[in-house]
């Protein structure tokens, strides 16, 4: 992992860019290049053998809901999951004018830049080698060619999961969306309850409420106002989307599209990726 963060930093320094491979026959492989990601999960426990564990990626737009699956599957791979959104939060929370130039951009809906989310990220792993992190599953990185370029130069990504929902939820989720200013648990307050698209069948997703005693503690991100949400909307279907069309290409995207809330999504998500559920129920014990 040390290795992994000095390559990524050296990478990005140097300005290293590959060329992308996305010729038409590539594209046509690619539906059944993803289907052998199934059966990567067999070599993945080889790997643990070999002292490394899984190294995912989650995609998808804000809201979709990538930090809650990306946090529990990480509890159950035992690996960390490492959210670069909340990097660049711990960031923003130490004064200096780096948080303030920080804020200017994360408020306006905007991405930093390349160069500053890699050295985040770099800081990261680099604390997780100290402590002998195996693994991780990112959560939002990379989110554009070049960050995923480097990332692909360095280290071997064995899955990409790209989360899908449909727009209109995706607003009213990250509108909803709440996290309490004292244990630091989100939770969602928004109730969406849609028709299905084509005849398919209603799409439902409760509010994962707060309990009592966080009730009064509520904090909502400065930038999951209806303006900033709509505005990082627009950059992720900008930058962000090309990036699933880069693992795509090298079949390593598995898509899925979230049928509904946390109860009906996790157990297909678990089937889609040919998890045991009884690993959760181990991982929780
Ligand atoms: N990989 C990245 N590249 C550039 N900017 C990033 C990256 N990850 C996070 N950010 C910044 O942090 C903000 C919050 O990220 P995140 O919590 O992942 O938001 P979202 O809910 O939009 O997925 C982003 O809008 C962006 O400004």
């Amino acid at each position: 992992m040390a290795a992994i963060s000095r390559a990524i930093r050296a990478c990005a320094a140097a300005g290293s860019r590959r060329s992308m491979a996305s010729s038409a026959k590539e594209v046509a492989a690619a539906g059944a290049r993803a289907a052998a990601a199934v059966a990567r999960r067999g070599r993945e426990r080889e790997r643990e053998e070999d002292g490394r564990r899984v190294q995912w990626v989650f995609l998808g737009c804000p809201g979709v809901g990538k930090g809650t699956y990306a946090s529990r599957l990480s509890q159950m791979l035992r690996v960390p999951h490492i959210a670069t959104g909340d990097l660049v939060r711990d960031a923003l929370a130490s004064p200096g004018p780096f948080s303030e130039q920080l804020a200017e951009i994360v408020n306006n809906g905007k991405l930093v830049s390349d160069e500053i989310i890699i050295n985040l990220l770099s800081k990261r792993l680099e604390e997780g080698a100290e402590k002998g992190e195996l693994g991780f599953i990112l959560d939002g990185f990379p989110r554009t060619i070049r960050q995923a370029e480097i990332l692909e130069g360095v280290t071997d990504i064995d899955l990409v999961i790209n989360l899908k929902l449909r727009e209109e939820a995706l607003l009213a989720k990250c509108l909803g969306r709440r996290m309490c200013s004292q244990c630091g648990g989100n939770f969602n307050v928004a109730s969406i309850d849609m028709e299905g698209e084509n005849g398919g069948p209603r799409m439902y997703m409760p509010p994962l409420l707060p309990p009592p005693q966080c009730e009064s503690k509520l904090i909502t991100r400065p930038d999951d106002t209806e303006e900033v949400v709509k505005e990082r909307l627009r950059v992720y279907h900008d930058l962000c989307e090309p990036v699933e069309d880069f693992y795509r290409a090298r079949g390593k995207l598995l898509e899925f599209n979230l049928p509904g809330g946390i109860p009906e999504s996790w157990p297909k998500l678990l089937q889609a990726l040919n998890l045991d559920p009884g690993n959760e129920r181990s991982a929780a014990a």
